[in-house]
């Protein structure tokens, strides 16, 4: 039972030291992760903002870039309006205003072409090589804004394909107009797309990185590195008019392109002159990538340590489980020992048959009671108890028989109303002793008597027993000595009671006598 009990407390305490192994190694494991999680995930964030800061920037230069062109175009429009403005009255003279036109475009290299068109919409005046007959311009958007806007501002208008030339332009239209501000007419400068396409193309970017350059209204002037086809593209629905725009001039974020349906982290920037606003977008699953790449050796750092731990988890709960088992093992051997010094220490001090104390602890317990009685000057009563006629019952019955009687009369004296600190002993073969502490001769010979009752009240058959009633009986002899300094020892109290004893067999068994008849 005690066994069975420990042996489930270590099995308790087992699985609640692998539990807090166990327990232990997900969190370090959880820890790890974690940190190296948050560590990724910060710097990741970093290099979104660090990606988003040059985004701006590129906007800002590319913008300020856009702006410096259209202010050049400007400059060279005013002084145009001026020459023509001047001219109204007189009639303006074309072939004079092409060759300052002719003049003018040659300092701007942007610069398609210029051209003065009168009311409408008829080429007076162009720089370029000549005036190409029968061509009315009336119809072009920018004709159209010019001579319905008594605004005295230029207007980029959307890319237009030259009626001249067949190339890509940005037309940048200026009113003409009378004293009475009455429409004479629109000076046009062409800004090539090719000058944008060259300028931006020396910026180092990834494939599909985008440098857009967009009118206020969402039209694509330009679009690096996409084909022309994407030029004129409305751009409406991006975030970046639907959002952005409406209460910042620059700034960054990340959104999928209107443009292409590309997720981008993008940098914005809106010119302050002019309608026009670029956008600079670093494809987001590409910087990915490449900062991935720039982190492999941190994500391998990361993944070797947690399998570091994982390997040592796994080792630590081997030795665990190896080292539980080891005390679970020891647990049971202390176990069985403890079983087996005990069954040892009662075999030393226990009969066999009966189960009575012994003749050696009959002999301790005997001395023992004799020094306390010494030093508390009480007496010490022994009861010598002897079967009758016990070889004849052995010859009788058998010495199987023999047994089972002595262990039946065991019993019974064991049972008798005795203090704690009494001893029921056997003696020896048929012989029994009750060894009675601070007992005298008369609480020793009711002992006796009690005894032999209780044998007599067994009525085991005794055929061949001398005595009349033929049932197993015994005959007691009792003495009760208070011990002086030097006696009485052990072997003077057994031959008292035992000479006692003779006595009841002397006259006639089956009955008890006291030392003190004897004397
Ligand atoms: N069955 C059995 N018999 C035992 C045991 N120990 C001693 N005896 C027997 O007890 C008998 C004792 O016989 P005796 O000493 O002659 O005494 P008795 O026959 O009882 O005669 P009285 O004492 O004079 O009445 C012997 O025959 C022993 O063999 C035992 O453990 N078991």
């Amino acid at each position: 039972m005690i066994k069975r009990k420990s042996r489930e407390n270590a099995g308790v305490m087992s699985e609640s030291l692998i539990k807090s192994i166990t327990l232990a190694w997900i969190l370090l494991v959880a820890a790890v992760a974690g940190i190296s999680a948050w560590t990724m995930h910060a710097d990741w964030n970093e290099t979104v903002s660090q990606t988003e800061e040059t985004a701006i920037n590129l906007s800002l230069s590319q913008a300020r870039q856009a702006e410096d062109t259209f202010l050049q175009t400007e400059l060279s429009l005013r002084e145009l309006q001026r020459v023509v403005e001047g001219q109204l009255s007189t009639g303006v003279d074309g072939p004079a205003l092409s060759q300052t036109m002719r003049e003018l475009q040659h300092r701007l290299p942007q610069l398609h072409g210029l051209f003065y068109y009168d009311a409408q919409g008829k080429w007076i005046a162009t720089s370029a090589a000549q005036t190409p007959a029968g061509i009315n311009n009336s119809d072009r958007e920018y004709f159209i804004y010019q001579r319905n806007n008594l605004r005295n501002s230029i207007h980029p208008g959307p890319v237009i394909s030259s009626r001249s030339t067949g190339d890509l332009v940005i037309p940048v239209s200026l009113r003409v107009s009378d004293a009475y501000h009455g429409f004479q007419g629109v000076l046009l400068a062409t800004i090539k797309v090719d000058y944008f396409r060259r300028f931006y193309s020396y910026y180092e970017m990834g494939k599909r990185d985008v440098l857009v350059l967009m009118l206020a209204d969402s039209s694509v002037l330009y679009a690096r590195p996409m084909p022309d086809s994407y030029i004129g593209k409305n751009l409406s629905s991006s975030p970046l008019f639907s959002e952005k725009l409406s209460h910042m001039s620059r700034g960054s974020g990340q959104w999928t392109a209107a443009l292409d349906g590309k997720k981008r982290i993008f940098g914005f920037a809106s010119s302050d002159r002019y309608p026009l606003i670029v956008a600079a977008g670093y494809d987001t699953q590409d910087l990915f990538m490449r900062w991935l790449k720039s982190r492999v050796q941190d994500v391998a750092l990361s993944l070797a340590l947690i399998g570091i731990i994982v390997a040592l988890g796994i080792y630590v709960m081997r030795q665990a489980q190896r080292s539980l088992r080891y005390q679970s093992e020891l647990t049971s051997l202390r176990d069985e020992l403890k079983k087996a010094n005990n069954t040892l220490s009662r075999m030393a001090h226990r009969d066999a048959l009966t189960n009575l104390a012994n003749r050696r602890e009959f002999d301790r317990y005997l001395d023992e009671a004799l020094t306390l009685a010494r030093q508390r000057a009480e007496p010490v009563a022994l009861v010598m108890i002897d079967i009758d006629f016990f070889k004849r019952f052995n010859d009788t019955y058998g010495h199987v028989a023999g047994d089972a009687c002595l262990q039946r009369i065991a019993y019974a004296l064991n049972a008798l109303p005795l203090r704690s600190t009494d001893l029921v002993a056997r003696y020896g073969g048929e012989e029994f002793a009750i060894i009675l502490p601070g007992a005298d001769n008369q609480h020793a010979k009711a002992i006796a008597t009690n005894a032999a009752a209780a044998i007599r009240e067994l009525h085991i058959p005794h055929r061949s027993s001398d005595l009349p009633s033929q049932q197993v009986t015994l005959s007691a002899g009792y003495a009760a000595q208070i011990p002086a300094d030097e006696g009485p020892t052990r072997e003077a109290l057994i031959a008292q009671a035992d000479r006692a004893l003779y006595f009841a067999k002397q006259s006639g068994r089956n009955q008890v006598k006291g030392s003190e008849e004897t004397v």
